[in-house]
């Protein structure tokens, strides 16, 4: 996961502590026998708290992603719970200390050599550096709060997906075990208390993700809040499906009724194809409605592969429709710039011809 490697952050207190430390023990390393060795002493000092700071400010910086590569789910994502913009301009003031730091530290071992009063020169590089330090301090917690978010964030590949829809205690969960073969791992997501359970399934040699957004995709959209709204706009960025699940026997609690009000949601909402399926098709009480594309139970196992290999046939099928239309839009760009760039040459020509 990229956001694991992302360390805690400093505070600008811990880092000033830490790096006056080391400076102290760089000191204690030098012998100080004259005004030379004291002087160097003193030069060592700067440049020891200089690179400490400024190496930490830099490898903070680095080990945040780089938010052009993620994935639109990601950025999203990020954007929604940190605020792209904020992230920016926080790591953007880190490299700027970083930088600085690095300049301050260069100007006072300059100036310590020709300085009368190593100490007080010391202690004044010491005073900038702090006080640059001290400038980017509510960054610093920004990024550390940032850090805590992002890194719980849930393992989502850009894989081909299935989203996993319907009402509560429909079935949605035994699917995603029954469909993946194992207990899916349960990953917390930002927006839901309940975490978001995520498994996967290999088909050929490609790898699916099945996801389940427990307390998101469960109930009419009216009942959300704004975050959370946001939170399935994310999910829009997939390359996936959705498989609405039904119960048609009722006893999840929730009449058919107000199940397909769920589903014309779920299809006004989604750009995605949906796939209805009708589930508990062992029970007593099961009745199949007319707009549902399939039947199964996830107790038996009954007419999973089936439905699993029809997911999977439109998982495909999406994907290919999207690189088409990707490649259609690149090629329609190009085709609008060489058109674009022809007509300059063309006016050029004129307005030479004009000339003559
Ligand atoms: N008869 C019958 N019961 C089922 C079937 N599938 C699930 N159930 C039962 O329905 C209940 C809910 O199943 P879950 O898989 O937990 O449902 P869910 O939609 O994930 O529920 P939430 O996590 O609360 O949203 C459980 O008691 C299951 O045993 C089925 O095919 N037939």
């Amino acid at each position: 996961m990229i956001f694991e490697k992302i360390h805690t952050v400093p505070t600008s207190d811990e880092l000033i502590d830490k790096a006056f430390r080391r400076a102290a023990r760089a000191k204690a390393g030098k012998t100080v026998r004259d005004k030379d060795g004291a002087m160097k002493a003193h030069e060592s000092m700067i440049m020891t708290s200089g690179n400490i700071l400024s190496d930490n400010l830099a490898n903070i910086v680095r080990r945040f992603p780089n938010f052009d590569d993620l994935s639109n789910f990601y950025f999203e994502l990020t954007d929604i719970v940190v605020g792209i913009d904020d992230l920016r301009l926080a790591l953007g003031s880190a490299d700027w200390a970083s930088n600085k730091i690095h300049e301050i530290s260069r100007e006072y071992v300059g100036k310590i050599r020709k300085s009368k009063d190593p100490v007080k020169t010391r202690k004044e590089a010491f005073g900038r550096m702090a006080s640059v330090i001290g400038t980017i301090n509510k960054h610093l917690l920004f990024l550390n709060d940032a850090r805590n978010i992002m890194r719980k964030f849930p393992d989502v590949r850009e894989e081909p997906t299935i989203v996993v829809a319907g009402y509560p205690n429909v079935g949605k969960s035994s699917f995603v075990s029954m469909a993946t073969g194992a207990r899916p791992e349960v990953a917390s997501y930002p927006f839901t208390t309940k975490g978001v359970l995520i498994g996967h399934f290999e088909r050929g040699y490609d790898r699916y993700q099945v996801i389940d957004t427990p307390g998101l995709l469960d109930r009419p959209m009216s009942e959300r809040n704004n975050v959370e709204l946001q939170a399935i706009t994310a999910i829009k960025h997939l390359d996936a499906v959705v498989l609405f699940i039904l119960d048609a026997s009722e006893t999840c609690g929730y009449e058919i009724a107000d199940q397909k009000r769920l589903l014309d949601e779920v299809v006004a909402n989604f750009e995605m194809p949906v796939y209805v399926v009708a589930n508990k098709c062992d029970h007593d009480l099961f009745k199949i409605p007319d707009f549902v594309d399939a039947k199964m139970s996830t107790a038996t196992g009954e007419n999973l592969d089936s439905i699993v290999d029809k997911l999977v046939e439109m998982v495909i099928e999406t994907k290919k429709e999207k690189e088409a239309k990707e490649a259609a839009e690149v090629a329609a760009r190009k085709l609008s710039e060489e058109m674009a760039e022809e007509a300059a040459l063309l006016s050029e020509e004129l307005d030479e011809a004009d000339l003559e």
